[in-house]
């Protein structure tokens, strides 16, 4: 059995995670003994999971690294400086750092890719998003997923393509951006959408999450498979093998 152990783990994707675990072959480490110190979770743990704030990143992953345990990062609403420590780590342990665990969104992603490359410039590119009215950051990490993937597509990058702050007298749509609108509200678990537009058509490709169980159970699927890897940063890809 694999010992994971959750940086986040009354939340809800942490309650989600230990909820699922017993299932797919995982332990959750934690306890009396470990309580809520980071350094003690990471030396008790096979494998740490993340799904806290941002603002704890560096003290979680300062105890992987000084404890020398894997780690699954699926907080978003990071900075180029976390990107950076992430990477930092990676030079010493596995890391595996993802907007998004499930295999739709996995899938989505490569779809969305083709879909842009295919398309040309003719078809203007927007992303839409809406999560629940507690998300902390916008947009999503998985929307920023989603437009690095079409901003590959185009042949471009996201921080040179990317609109996010549209409002007042805007103008006509600039050519080869890419629009990204967050809505929140409710309940929802995450919903994705990317949609094509030119003129006289629109296609949309959309992922709905209806249950973070599919977070959870990717998350735990990368956990066991990060714990025998060698010290590097992975994607979700190569643990879903798409
Ligand atoms: N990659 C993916 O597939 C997914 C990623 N996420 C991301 O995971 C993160 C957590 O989401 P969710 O579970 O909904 O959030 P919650 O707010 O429900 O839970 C966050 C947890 O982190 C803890 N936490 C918050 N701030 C700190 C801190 N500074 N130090 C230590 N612990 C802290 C909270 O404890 P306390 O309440 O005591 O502050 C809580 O237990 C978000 O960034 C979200 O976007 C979510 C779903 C899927
Ligand atoms: O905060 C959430 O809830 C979610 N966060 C992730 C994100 O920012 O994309 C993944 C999922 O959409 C749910």
């Amino acid at each position: 059995m694999t010992s994971i152990g959750i940086f986040g783990s009354m939340g809800r994707m942490g309650r989600a995670i230990a909820e699922i675990a017993p299932g797919l072959g995982a332990t959750i480490a934690g306890g009396s003994d470990v309580g809520d110190n980071p350094a003690d979770l990471a030396r008790k743990a096979d494998v740490l999971v993340d799904f806290s704030a941002p603002a704890a990143l560096e003290a979680h992953l300062g105890a992987a690294r000084a404890a020398r345990t894997p780690i699954v990062i699926g907080t978003t609403g990071l900075n180029p400086h976390q990107h950076a420590l992430i990477d930092a780590a990676a030079a010493e342990i596995p890391v595996l750092q993802t907007g998004n665990t499930s295999l739709g969104i996995g899938l989505l992603a490569r779809l969305a890719r083709e879909a842009a490359a295919r398309l040309g410039p003719d078809w203007d590119i927007e992303i839409v998003e809406m999560h629940h009215r507690n998300k902390a950051d916008a947009p999503s990490g998985t929307a920023l997923m989603l437009g690095n993937a079409v901003a590959h597509g185009i042949g471009t990058t996201l921080a040179e393509a990317g609109v996010s702050d549209r409002a007042g007298l805007t103008g006509p749509r600039a050519d080869g951006t890419i629009g990204m609108a967050s809505l929140r509200g409710g309940s929802v678990v995450g919903d994705h959408s990317v949609v094509f537009a030119t003129a006289g058509e629109r296609i949309e490709l959309i992922h709905r999450a209806d249950d973070r169980a599919i977070f959870a159970r990717g998350a735990i699927q990368a956990a066991l498979w990060l714990k025998g890897q060698q010290p590097g940063r992975y994607t979700m890809d190569q643990v879903l093998g798409i």
